[in-house]
């Protein structure tokens, strides 16, 4: 039987280590960080992950600010809030949550965040230095962050071993391989147009699965021992559930964890270890811009 990963207990771990640095910063300079939510629209998914950063921000003392815009929002206007935010020198990280509506050009929003406030590592520039040796991004995005910290801490490693990940977002699947890959890893990324990717999957040591499909990962696709990272978060219908539906990821949990060395579960996986990544983006930005303004 694999161990579980209890995202949730590391994430609360590594919470209360955020929110005593908070408090010795505005000891120090008298100030707090501040992120800045823009949503645009009402996706009820989005609401919903939204109000769980501005939660998490209130419990660690993180000043939130939230941009709330209608669907109907221009291009321009979406571009002014931006660098009314980029001007703003309580606001230290900048999330623009995604996916934007449709008229709207997502990449020329990100653009246009400012690179010292880019705390979702989603800037073409940030991710462009994630790409390069020997170059650091500013902020490595919140996701794949989570998973390489759920592998250290616990005790897995890196350097030298196969990595598979499964999907090649810009969110996560192509910045997790890119992360892996600057850890050392061999990595292989496989994708909707991939042949035969149990084999594939099979060989991996560490299998890393975002490719926004339900249960889609079987137990006789894992190689026994392998630590498996479900990025997955499916919301498919229950009908015994208040809310109507309820969360799986990618992995057959109950199947995996008969063959897997370790496996996070979904939901309190990656995550809660999302939310903790981008409150520690949040909290690194602030410390730098404090520090250089001081
Ligand atoms: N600019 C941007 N940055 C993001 O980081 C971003 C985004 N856009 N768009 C959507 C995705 C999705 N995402 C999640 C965050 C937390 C959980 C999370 O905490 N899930 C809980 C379950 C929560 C529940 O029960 O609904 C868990 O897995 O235990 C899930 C998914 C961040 N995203």
């Amino acid at each position: 039987m694999a161990t579980v990963i209890d995202g949730k207990a590391v994430a609360q771990t590594i919470r209360s280590e955020i929110a005593d640095e908070v408090r010795r910063l505005s000891e120090k300079y008298g100030k707090v960080p501040g992120l800045a939510v823009v949503i645009v629209g009402n996706r009820k998914d989005s609401q919903s992950y939204v109000a769980m950063k501005r939660k998490a921000c209130c419990d660690l003392g993180i000043k939130s600010f939230d941009i709330d815009l209608t669907e109907q929002v221009s291009q321009v206007d979406i571009i002014k809030q931006v660098h009314e935010l980029n001007a703003n020198p309580d606001v230290h990280g900048i999330l623009v949550q995604l996916p934007l509506p449709k008229h709207i050009n997502e990449e020329q929003v990100l653009t246009e965040i400012s690179l010292e406030k880019d705390v979702d590592g989603f800037h073409p520039l940030n991710i462009g230095k994630l790409a390069m040796k020997g170059r650091e991004p500013l902020f490595l995005p919140c996701t794949p962050k989570a998973c390489l910290e759920l592998l250290s801490r616990s005790g897995i490693s890196i350097k030298g071993k196969k990595a598979v990940v499964v999907g090649r977002s810009n969110i996560v699947g192509l910045p997790a391989s890119l992360l892996l890959l600057k850890a050392d890893a061999t990595v292989t990324i496989v994708h909707s147009h991939t042949s035969d990717p149990e084999s594939i999957i099979r060989q991996a040591d560490i299998v890393i699965a975002a490719a926004g499909q339900p249960k889609m990962i079987k137990g006789s696709w894992i190689k026994p021992g392998a630590a498996v990272i479900d990025v997955g978060t499916n919301a498919i219908d229950d009908p015994s559930k208040k809310s109507g539906y309820r969360l799986v990821g990618d992995v057959d949990f109950e199947e995996v964890s008969k063959v897997a060395g370790w496996i996070t579960p979904v939901p309190g996986g990656v995550g809660p270890m999302t939310v903790t990544m981008l409150l520690k983006n949040t909290l690194e930005g602030a410390k730098r811009t404090l520090e250089q303004n001081s």
